[in-house]
């Protein structure tokens, strides 16, 4: 076509979209013709040349994009290398659309610098009209601008992709643009060359933080536990007090979205506490360190969405390394939920002291579950011992609890019995729903806690005991002294120290319990889950907590195909 009336169709097509009229562009592109338009007041029918700033003046912008010219050399001459056959140019430009780096092929020097696809040229919407940098800069999106989609019909030979590079504190600092001197007419050519481009700042962005946050955690996030570890979405670091200190430009879009907020409105989240877009404890960020299976990396938005999480602890952590060890048996009882990390956390403080402890939990939490666990962490071990005060009857509760003497009573052993009670001497008594016990047995049991002896039923002689008491109980202990239905002394004897075990449907790491149940449930061939039945278990209100999720997964167990559990292997009531 001749040169002419391509000129004059460029420019009426602008002219349309600026009437409002129909056009076939991409949003992005119209958005910036009508910001030449109407903020930059250029003339389409006007010719520009490519603008290349003096050199006293691009060494001023070099000299202060220097952090951004470490960051992203590495990251360019990868990519360089990738796509150097197919005739592309690599520019960095700054804030303000100056190239202050630059890689091409040395053969097309003066084409590509009267292209003004060189080092110092200036890319800015308001002077060089729709082009990749200006409008990647206005707009904060990677994007191509394709041939005619360029304002000024100088550069509309021209095809450029383009990707905007953020700073750790969500500044938008640079551009790194690859462009073609000759492309084919099709858009969708550039397509790929899109997602290389994103790809690569995606990368400059994620080393950028880990380099710079070297002190703080830093948490790569993936929507699915895959290619986590080697490229994940976005990252974000946070400081020692638990406030955002870092992110890349992927992790801010998803804290926006998290909030139900614009991106592109949002101030910022650097300073902001972590907890405001993680339904996740700070203080658990640990727990995430080495884990391996998505069970043990996922972790909950505030919004519900579950992301994946690889963790680097901070490279001088005072806080990690002073920490006190964590027996294994405790660390075994959680998946990272911040609760039971505190619970952990004091259990660890007293495991060995001759200290009482009641565990205080809905029905099928874990409770005897986390006693063992207490005694398994526990240096002295000795035996473990538990007794179901609520299904003992109350006719043999005393001799159960207390052993007879030879003899003693009619039906009675002739060789006497060794109580619970004694049976667990030197290890742990496990006393489970103790606020059933009925109070003249609350008075016998005070008097063993005290006198560290026993009497059993019958005999002349108590015998010397020595166990640490743990109890549990699903009902409040001190409401039941309250309304005088347990006795105030024993409670305080048994209350010195009470761990509150979460509910499943409280729980931060429920998808971590659901694959230890799947484990127990399953051992050998542990069941897996479709992504939609995980999240009909995550949002699931559990009455029944861990025990119901038990039966649960032994339903799913016998009904799947043995691959994978979708949704209706789950049973009607989880499906609501
Ligand atoms: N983290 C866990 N992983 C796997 N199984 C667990 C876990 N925690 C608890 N369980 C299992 O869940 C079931 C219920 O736990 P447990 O009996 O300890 O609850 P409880 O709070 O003592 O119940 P109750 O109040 O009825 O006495 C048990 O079979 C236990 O082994």
């Amino acid at each position: 076509m001749n040169q002419t009336i391509v000129f004059e169709k460029h420019v009426q097509e602008i002219v349309d979209a600026a009437e409002g009229r129909a056009t076939e562009r991409d949003p992005e592109v119209v958005q910036s013709w009508l910001r030449c338009l109407n903020d930059h007041e250029l003339d389409p029918e006007h010719r520009g040349e490519a603008r290349i700033l003096p050199e006293t003046t691009l060494r001023q912008h070099r000299q202060e994009a220097e952090d951004l010219l470490s960051i992203a050399r590495f990251g360019m001459e990868d990519l360089y290398r990738r796509v150097n056959s197919m005739g592309y140019v690599l520019l960095l430009t700054d804030a303000k659309g100056v190239t202050v780096d630059f890689i091409g092929d040395e053969k097309v020097d003066r084409e590509l610098k009267r292209a003004g696809l060189y080092i110092g040229s200036e890319w800015s919407e308001a002077n060089a009209g729709t082009c990749g940098v200006g409008a990647c800069l206005a707009s904060g999106e990677a994007l191509t601008i394709h041939q005619t989609d360029h304002f000024d019909m100088a550069h509309t030979p021209l095809s450029c992709t383009a990707a905007p590079i953020y700073h750790v504190d969500g500044a938008l600092i640079g551009v790194l643009d690859v462009s073609l001197l000759m492309s084919p007419s099709e858009k969708y050519s550039q397509a790929l060359t899109l997602e290389v481009v994103k790809s690569c700042v995606r990368r400059i962005e994620l080393a950028n933080l880990m380099n710079s946050r070297k002190s703080d955690w830093i948490m790569r996030l993936n929507t699915t536990s895959e290619f986590l570890g080697v490229d994940p979405n976005c990252a974000v670091s946070v400081a020692s007090d638990g406030t955002i200190s870092g992110l890349t430009h992927g992790a801010h879009r998803l804290f926006a979205k998290t909030l139900g907020q614009n991106w592109k409105t949002r101030q910022g989240f650097v300073g902001k506490p972590f907890e405001d877009v993680f339904d996740f404890d700070f203080n658990d960020i640990p727990r995430l360190l080495g884990a391996e299976t998505p069970g043990e990396q996922a972790l909950e938005m505030s919004d519900g969405q579950i992301m994946f999480a690889d963790v680097r602890a901070p490279v001088k952590s005072v806080s990690v390394a002073s920490k006190p060890a964590m027996p294994d048996a405790l660390t075994r009882i959680h998946g990272g939920d911040g609760k039971m990390l505190a619970l952990a956390g004091k259990a660890a403080r007293i495991v060995d002291k001759h200290i009482s402890i009641i565990l205080e939990g809905e029905t099928g939490v874990g409770k005897e579950f986390v006693a063992k666990a207490l005694h398994k962490a526990r240096k002295k071990k000795g035996p473990f011992v538990a007794i179901n005060c609520a299904a003992l009857p109350e006719a043999l509760i005393e001799s159960e609890l207390f052993g007879y003497a030879p003899n003693s009573f009619t039906g009675a052993h002739a060789k006497g019995k060794k109580g619970l009670i004694e049976q667990a001497n030197g290890g742990t008594l496990f006393l489970d729903e103790i606020g059933d016990m009925p109070l003249a047995l609350q008075a016998r049991l005070l008097r063993v806690l005290a006198e560290k002896e026993v009497m059993a039923v019958g005999a002349t002689k108590p015998v010397p005991v020595d166990v640490r008491v743990v109890s549990a109980s699903h009902r409040n202990l001190k409401a039941l002294v309250d309304a005088g239905q347990f006795r105030q002394d024993l409670f305080y004897r048994l209350n010195g120290v009470v761990l509150q075990i979460p509910a499943l449907r409280e729980r931060q790491d429920k998808s971590w319990v659901i694959d230890q149940v799947a484990r127990v449930v399953s051992p050998d061939a542990p069941l897996h889950f479709s992504k939609e039945a995980r999240q009909a278990l995550l949002g699931y209100d559990w009455p029944g907590n861990i025990r119901e999720l038990i039966t649960t997964l032994e339903v799913c167990l016998a009904l799947y195909d043995g691959d994978t559990v979708e949704l209706p292997d789950l049973p009607e009531q989880i499906l609501g």
